[in-house]
């Protein structure tokens, strides 16, 4: 229980709700009570009618005002406990809705490691499934037993004032009902665990070959995949089986020990009666009404200790996460105003879970609106040096520096705030083209829209489509090529008119004279702002103020367009190579 207590807080805030839902419990349970005493009475007054006790007029007259009450009674119950599920089960809405927004908020500051080092799929079953079966413990499981102990201490009370060993002989079989229950609920949770990781198996794997439906048709290799599928539904067939075997065997147990109890009451009762230890008729008929009241409480016992037992283990899971600290940290309150000068001094970094070192010893200094174009080969850290000026990772070694000051010492909100980002792979929302422009400025009007669309060179292609800007992209809506992507996503970064702008390779899919056109557009937004290009083209760095070259992590050269393409190494050859290809 100790994962749990990290709910108590919730409890505390919905304390008023609790402690009214739970007198609600117990008020519904007392008048559902009423209505075993009431029939016992109505059959003895019938007894006694038969027995020629009482007169026709009597007769009429109590059974009449045990009807009533009856009537009275089940209505009250019925309203309480209409308002007990509308007390309970909303505060166990609310606390899950609360604890749901406490792991979203938290995901949100955890740092990019975090995310590497977790697979969606177990972020998402945590949010949603083990949020679910903490639920079922807040709720459910606590109105369940409030439920068993009013019931029990109410019902045990009349049953041993009325008849203190017969009371005795019908609660013999509950505790065996409540174990077996138990045993069995765990089964269940087992194999109801087994049949959801085969279905998430089975629905990741689908999800997949859809998404990669165009390799496998080009492949031809239809057959095997659905080789694949069916093993894999078939194992699921299986485990479904498993599970209806042993769901199938709760409702006849239950049925079963319920009939061996009614059979203990009527055959002691009976006795009881017959030998007069019993005075009325009617308490056996009441007795009846209580075995059957009881036994689902009873059987509840087992089942909400397997409900906690769950949610514990669910609550251990959450915990784990809610317990990890973002590595990347606002130490600094106050907003920081950024002009955008960048200053690597000899910064090395290795990713912490590759230990791949990126970046040997990288320097170099850039006023606030230079330019900077980076080159080199694939794998040799150029998009880490952008992701280190936006701080998705942090190095001790070597010093970043914005506007002269250390990137720690920032704060970081401001800092990525004044930053446009434009990265390798553009990805863009399944909603409307203009949102996932307005993505980069929420209060950006039509018009800043479709300029930065302009500036962007993909104003003409979004009007040629039949919806224009409200054109939904995604699942739901259209596919952009390669080339429309990444201008979309170059969009989505100047509208927001940042102090600095990084853009990694992103006009890569895009033919070099529309790469020109942009870049020209680029020149005029950029202005003043610093700028980093990242690319494999001399076109997109040639205007650049500098220029470097990596290799492994290392700067290699160093120098503008003018200079480099005099000195013989990377950049001339790249040049000669790229210059002749345009001529050809
Ligand atoms: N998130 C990451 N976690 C671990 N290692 C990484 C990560 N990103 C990159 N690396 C590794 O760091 C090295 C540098 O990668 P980086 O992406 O910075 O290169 P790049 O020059 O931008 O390459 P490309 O031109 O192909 O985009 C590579 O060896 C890569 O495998």
């Amino acid at each position: 229980m100790k994962a749990l207590k990290h709910l108590n807080k919730y409890f505390y805030k919905y304390r008023y709700r609790l402690v009214i839902g739970i007198f609600i419990t117990i008020v519904a349970k007392i008048f559902a009570l009423f209505t075993p005493r009431l029939i016992g009475n109505s059959i003895n007054v019938i007894s006694d009618k038969v027995n020629g006790k009482i007169s026709l007029d009597v007769f009429e007259d109590q059974l009449l005002i045990n009807i009533l009450y009856l009537i009275g009674a089940a209505i009250i119950a019925g309203l309480f406990t209409f308002l007990m599920r509308q007390t309970i089960i909303n505060v166990s809405r609310y606390i899950e809705f609360d604890l749901k927004n406490e792991v979203y908020k938290h995901y949100q500051v955890l740092s990019l490691s975090f995310y590497k080092a977790n697979r969606t799929g177990d972020l998402m079953n945590r949010i949603s499934e083990d949020v679910g079966k903490v639920r079922m413990y807040v709720g459910p499981a606590i109105m369940y037993t409030i439920n068993t102990i009013t019931l029990f201490v109410v019902a045990l009370t009349y049953m041993i004032s009325t008849a203190p060993k017969l009371t005795l002989y019908t609660m013999l079989p509950l505790p065996i009902l409540s174990f077996i229950i138990y045993k069995l609920s765990r089964l269940i949770n087992h194999r109801s665990k087994v049949v959801q990781e085969s279905l998430s198996g089975l629905s990741s794997f689908t999800q997949e070959q859809f998404s990669g439906i165009s390799v496998i048709k080009s492949y031809t290799i239809e057959p095997s995949v659905n080789t694949e599928f069916e093993h894999l539904s078939v194992g699921n067939r299986k485990k479904q089986i498993d599970l209806a075997k042993v769901q199938a065997l709760f409702f006849p147990l239950m049925i079963l020990l319920i009939g061996l109890s009614n059979l203990l009451v009527i055959f002691i009762g009976g006795k009881q009666y017959i030998d007069g230890e019993i005075e009325n008729i009617g308490t056996i008929a009441e007795f009846i009404i209580y075995v059957n009241m009881l036994t689902w409480p009873v059987a509840t016992v087992g089942w909400v200790t397997s409900i906690v037992q769950q949610a514990e283990a669910s609550q251990k899971r959450i915990n784990e996460f809610l317990k990890q600290e973002p590595e990347i940290k606002n130490t600094v309150d106050n907003p920081t105003k950024i002009d955008g000068a960048i200053t690597f001094n000899n910064v090395t970094f290795t990713y912490p879970d590759t230990n791949i070192t990126a970046l040997k010893n990288v320097s170099f200094d850039l006023k606030s609106g230079e330019k900077l174009a980076i080159l080199g080969m694939t794998g040799s850290g150029k998009s880490t040096i952008l992701d280190l000026i936006g701080r998705l990772y942090d190095t001790e070694n070597g010093s970043i520096l914005i506007d002269h000051k250390k990137i720690t010492e920032l704060n970081l909100y401001s800092l990525r705030e004044s930053i446009g980002y434009v990265p390798q792979d553009a990805f863009l929302f399944s909603d409307s083209i203009k949102n996932n422009i307005k993505f980069g400025k929420e209060d950006a009007t039509d018009d800043d829209v479709i300029e930065a669309a302009k500036n962007a060179k993909v104003h003409k292609n979004i009007i040629g489509f039949k919806n224009g800007y409200e054109t939904v992209l995604g699942e739901r809506g259209i596919t952009l090529s390669g080339g429309q992507k990444q201008r979309v996503s170059i969009a989505r970064a100047i509208i927001k008119s940042p102090e600095i702008l990084l853009f990694d390779d992103c006009l890569s899919a895009v033919d070099t004279e529309t790469e020109e056109k942009i870049l020209k557009n680029l020149e005029r937004v950029s202005k003043n702002k610093t700028t980093i290009i990242v690319s494999h083209r001399i076109s997109s760095a040639k205007n650049a103020d500098k220029i470097i070259v990596l290799d492994e992590g290392k700067i290699i050269q160093k120098g503008t367009h003018k200079t480099l393409k005099e000195i013989d190494g990377y950049y001339k050859d790249l040049y000669i190579k790229q210059r002749s290809e345009k001529e050809m």
